[in-house]
């Protein structure tokens, strides 16, 4: 006996014992929900109902064979043709019975054939004729209680339990449907399910799991459907009567700390108590491809806490980098700084890295070409000792540093879709897989008007947390929702609650609820540790990811910092920059690009003092003008402001007394020069950086 939501009780020995009824019972009925008036008789009467009919058709006969014999009594022609029609009637019983079972097409034929012999020779010789009155008092109880039994030995009857339940299967709309045998676990029952041949197919089931949730008084995500892929009228129903998630569960630590990002991630459990799997690179030998992932889910949906269960997923394992972006200031993930390789925030810097993702996939896809991988596999990111993976062109082992697994992550990507253009994030998408890198967006609202279809097509993975109802069919796939998926009911009630869609989960999972582990206050110190693992024994940028990257950002990209083993990536720091504990730097990462040992500029003006200094009083010759700008653009490159506009050219134009206009014409020049080069936003420039004298 388990409980439903709402608390109520619901027998599902019923539900076996007929093949699908899950009746209430006891306390479970609610007032006016009693069987047939609430009397003993009236329940009794209720329960009897159903094994009446043989009754009712036993009395029939015998009343019959009595009314008969007055009208046709010692008649031949009457003995003809009523011996004729007692012959036909059995005939097209056991015609009609054919599309039934052999054994149901004999009892209804013998019964048939009997209620039909006995009628004709009552009517014939009278009722009351000798053997006949002994043949009926017999016969008829007997046949009667026959199709008794057989109706409570029914779940018995079919082969392979193929039976129908027309009790509730009548009252969704699928009074035809056929359910098979129930599969039972612990808070889990699986039927298989037939609907009829040429009249139903399964996109009728999947349009009924409301009202069977209706019926059996369950939340809608507690009832699924799972097609046959080989039929369209036969699937699976599962039915999961209680809500194993409602309880939420904590973050104790990753799940396989130093492990490959090959192996799979965990990201919280579904509603068996199973682990949630989710796996980025691709494996060649498994035949899965790696993926990019949509977080998608609506305010207080858990996108936050879904988004640290798979950071701190990735920061644990060995051989994998993690670009961050986050418009929000990083609040929700300070903690795991330090183990992040880079981390920028909206506007500029986050323009600065998408910049710097394309530039880093050809020059990745190059590399794993040379040495021979097709995809990035875990040996990928080590030092290339294999000569089966050697970029020489002698065989010989080429030693080359390994490339580790690259995620890149935008969170909170509404705002810079809409900067930076959706078209970016498509042509990433598309490139990037092959380029050992996974693309994780994260979306508050995913609706239509966030995100294209093109860009929403290209993110095969998606973890759907609750939602408005309206955004469902962006979050997850038709066919996942006709299964009974239904994030929009959760909407910000279920915090964590998720449908996850990635390859390597087997598709019957697609449509099972999972929730996220939830992250508590105590949390943040354990986030810390593993950070500072990270941060000590994670991944370092390999030279092409590295040099793709500070070719495009500059010095806006630094790599990694690891304290224990001094400069790591391509970024060196002084002793003096950690903290005594050892564990960090004692500059924020956004100052990290600051030289601490340059000059000050001398300045009275405070810490307001305009970045390009005073105006100058006057209209600068055109030479002037030009060398200042060249000299501008030094400026923004040596302050890691990899991409401008003219908006960013405000104060300096004021300062210089020189117009947007014009500034705009300059930037179009540089570009031609080969100083800047545009990006998918309109007005927008990357600064190629400078040669560095030798
Ligand atoms: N898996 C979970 N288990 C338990 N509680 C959770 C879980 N996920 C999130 N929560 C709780 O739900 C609340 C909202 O979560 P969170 O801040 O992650 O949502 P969000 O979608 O990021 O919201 P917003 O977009 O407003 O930042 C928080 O109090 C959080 O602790």
């Amino acid at each position: 006996m388990a409980r439903n939501s709402n608390g109520r009780r619901v027998r599902h020995t019923d539900f076996l014992d007929n093949g699908m009824v899950a009746e209430y019972t006891g306390p479970g009925l609610l007032p006016g929900e009693s069987h047939g008036g609430g009397s003993i008789g009236a329940y009794l009467l209720h329960r009897a109902m159903p094994h009446l009919p043989p009754w009712v058709a036993a009395a029939g006969i015998g009343i019959a064979g009595g009314l008969g014999s007055l009208q046709w009594e010692q008649s031949a022609a009457a003995g003809v043709g009523l011996t004729l029609a007692s012959v036909a009637l059995t005939g097209a019983t056991w015609w009609m019975g054919k599309s039934t079972t052999q054994q149901r097409r004999l009892h209804s034929a013998i019964t048939v054939a009997a209620a039909s012999a006995w009628t004709t020779a009552a009517c014939l010789a009278g009722p009351a004729a000798g053997p006949l009155p002994d043949m009926y008092l017999i016969g008829a109880p007997v046949l009667a209680l026959s199709w008794n039994i057989r109706m409570i030995l029914r779940r018995n009857d079919d082969p392979a339990g193929q039976s129908s339940d027309k009790g509730l299967l009548e009252k969704v709309g699928l009074a035809r449907a056929q359910i098979g045998n129930a599969t039972v676990e612990p808070n889990r029952v699986t039927a298989p399910l037939a609907v009829e041949a040429g009249e139903q197919t399964n996109e009728d089931v999947s349009k009924a799991l409301g009202r069977i949730a209706s019926a059996l008084d369950l939340p809608t995500s507690a009832v699924r459907y799972q097609p046959d892929p080989g039929s369209s009228r036969r699937g699976e129903l599962v039915i999961v009567p209680e809500d194993m998630l409602a309880q939420a569960a904590y973050w104790e630590g990753p799940s396989n700390l130093g492990g490959s990002i090959a192996d799979p991630l965990v990201i919280g459990r579904y509603d068996d108590g199973s682990p949630m799997y989710l796996w980025l690179p691709g494996d060649p030998k498994a035949g899965r491809n790696g993926t990019h992932v949509l977080v998608a889910g609506g305010t207080g949906s858990g996108k936050g806490e879904t988004a640290l269960n798979l950071q701190t997923e990735i920061l644990s394992r060995r051989d994998v980098l993690l670009w961050l972006s986050d418009p929000k200031m990083f609040q929700d993930f300070r903690p795991l700084l330090p183990g992040i390789d880079w981390a920028a925030e909206g506007g500029t810097p986050t323009e600065v890295m998408v910049e710097a993702i394309k530039a880093v996939i050809p020059a990745r896809t190059r590399w794993l070409g040379q040495h021979n991988y097709r995809q990035w596999v875990p040996a990928a990111a080590e030092v290339q000792n294999d000569p089966a993976h050697t970029c020489r062109t002698d065989g010989r082992a080429c030693g080359c540093a390994g490339m580790p697994y690259l995620v890149t992550w935008m969170e909170e990507a509404a705002s810079t879709l809409r900067n930076i253009g959706d078209n970016a994030f498509t042509g990433i998408a598309q490139e990037a897989r092959s380029a050992g890198v996974s693309l994780i967006v994260s979306l508050q609202r995913p609706s239509f008007d966030q995100m294209s279809t093109s860009t929403r097509a290209s993110l095969p993975s998606v973890i759907a947390l609750g939602c408005d109802p309206r955004d469902e069919s962006f979050s997850l796939p038709d066919t996942v929702l006709d299964a009974g998926a239904h994030p929009g009911a959760w909407g910000n009630r279920r915090p964590g609650y998720c449908y996850l869609v990635t390859p390597g989960i087997d598709e019957t999972r697609y449509a099972s609820p999972g929730r996220t582990w939830g992250f508590a206050p105590d949390a943040v110190s354990l986030m810390e540790v593993l950070a500072d693992w990270a941060q000590r024994n994670g991944a370092v940028a390999d030279p092409i990811t590295a040099g793709a990257a500070s070719s495009v950002a500059g010095n806006a990209y630094t790599g990694r910092t690891a304290p224990s083993h001094g400069p790591a990536g391509h970024a060196a720091m002084e002793d003096d920059d950690v903290d005594e504990t050892g564990y960090g730097p004692l500059v924020d990462p956004e100052d990290e690009h600051i030289d601490p040992e340059a000059e000050l500029p001398e300045s009275q003006e405070g810490d307001d003092a305009p970045i390009f200094g005073r105006n100058s009083g006057r209209k600068p010759s055109p030479e002037e003008a030009r060398r200042l700008f060249a000299d501008a653009l030094a400026e923004f490159e040596a302050a890691g402001q990899m991409v401008v506009g003219p908006k960013d050219f405000t104060d300096w134009c004021d300062r210089h007394s020189l117009s947007r206009p014009w500034v705009s014409e300059r930037l179009k020049e540089a570009a031609m020069a080969g100083r800047l080069e545009a990006t998918n936003a309109t007005g927008r420039w990357r600064i190629v950086p400078a040669p560095v004298a030798a």
